[in-house]
């Protein structure tokens, strides 16, 4: 194979309660990249449409973890990148965890498919590094693996994928405003009491139990997050608006996606969230910050060949 083209997802991080720890992937949002062989060897990014990003390799994420696995497995070829983005950067759904999932999944297949799952999302990590300075897996573990995922451990990594209830859906609402991780990172507390800890881990397996067992007022009622969100919130204009408008149109549960300024909702079935997509887009209509919104099930498979 010499060339491929890829879709790589956008994912919704932490989940309110996980920090760090959950991400799950979008089915119907992502980014589209073309990878293709060349002679010479090092990487080149030919063309980037949708976003202002670095051509240097060693700056944009997808350059980076190419480099990085073709110098691993000594490959004997070079690569051509076009990185076609179909969401911001900076949105807080992933968009450098959609190129750096990109970059690992496609590079694995051109190199006859040598590296397991586990293997591209530490690749895909180091893309992380590149991106904000942190060598962050619920973004690029959500791309890699598809569906729910728990990063039960960074070191040693461990990704658990999390079943999840097919009629399970997702609302996003993503003010274009640009909110940078590495910033947003630095506004959550270092240390938290044990209270606060409690609450915490006991709403993590509640959320989990709950998508096991499809028990979608379990889901709703541990959708809380008391470490990042009381925090990050006042980045997010209108933040507790959106969420009270979500919650009373039905959704189960509304959060910070990532690191923001996107915000997400779950809601049972999809007539659900698409009354929970109107009204939380009437909370920005009346303001004058652009949106965009976004209705989509839970992607299975993730990053994908096209
Ligand atoms: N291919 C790429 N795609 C997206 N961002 C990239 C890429 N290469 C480099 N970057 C840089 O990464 C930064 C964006 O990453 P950041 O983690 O802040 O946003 P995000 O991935 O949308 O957010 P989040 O991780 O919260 O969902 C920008 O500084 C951008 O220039
Ligand atoms: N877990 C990360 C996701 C953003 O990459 C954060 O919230 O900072």
């Amino acid at each position: 194979m010499d060339q491929i083209k890829v879709f790589s997802p956008a994912t919704v991080a932490n989940v309110s309660c996980g920090y760090d720890a959950m991400g799950f992937a979008l089915e119907t949002l992502g980014d589209d990249m073309i990878f293709t062989k060349t002679d010479s060897k090092g990487v080149i990014i030919s063309k980037i449409e949708g976003a202002d990003l670095p051509y240097d390799s060693d700056k944009n994420v997808a350059g980076a973890v190419a480099q990085l696995m073709l110098k691993d497995s000594k490959a004997n070829f070079g690569l051509d990148i076009q990185i076609f983005k179909n969401f911001k950067p900076g949105s807080g759904l992933g968009s450098s965890a959609a190129s750096a999932s990109g970059a690992a999944f496609a590079v694995n297949q051109l190199l006859d498919k040598r590296y397991p799952d586990l293997e591209l999302t530490k690749f895909a990590m180091q893309g992380e590094v590149v991106a904000c300075g942190s060598a962050i897996a619920d973004n690029v573990a959500a791309a890699i693996y598809g569906g729910f995922i728990l990063v039960r451990s960074n070191e040693p990594l461990d990704i658990v994928n999390i079943p999840t209830p097919t009629n399970l859906i997702a609302t996003i609402i993503h003010p274009q405003i640009e909110i940078k991780t590495e910033d947003a990172r630095k506004v959550v507390p270092t240390q938290i009491d044990l209270k606060t800890a409690i609450s915490q881990w006991s709403n993590v397996g509640g959320l989990i139990s709950g998508l096991y067992s499809n028990n979608f007022d379990l889901i709703g009622r541990s959708l809380v997050d008391l470490v990042a969100e009381p925090n990050r919130k006042k980045l997010i204009p209108f933040f507790d608006e959106v969420k009270h408008a979500a919650l009373k149109s039905g959704a189960l549960g509304a959060g910070i996606s990532g690191s923001g300024p996107s915000i997400f909702a779950l809601s049972e079935g999809l007539e659900t969230a698409k009354q929970v997509e109107y009204a939380i887009a009437s909370v920005y209509k009346k303001s004058d910050i652009d949106f965009s919104t976004y209705v989509s099930q839970i992607s299975k498979t993730g990053t994908r060949i096209q």
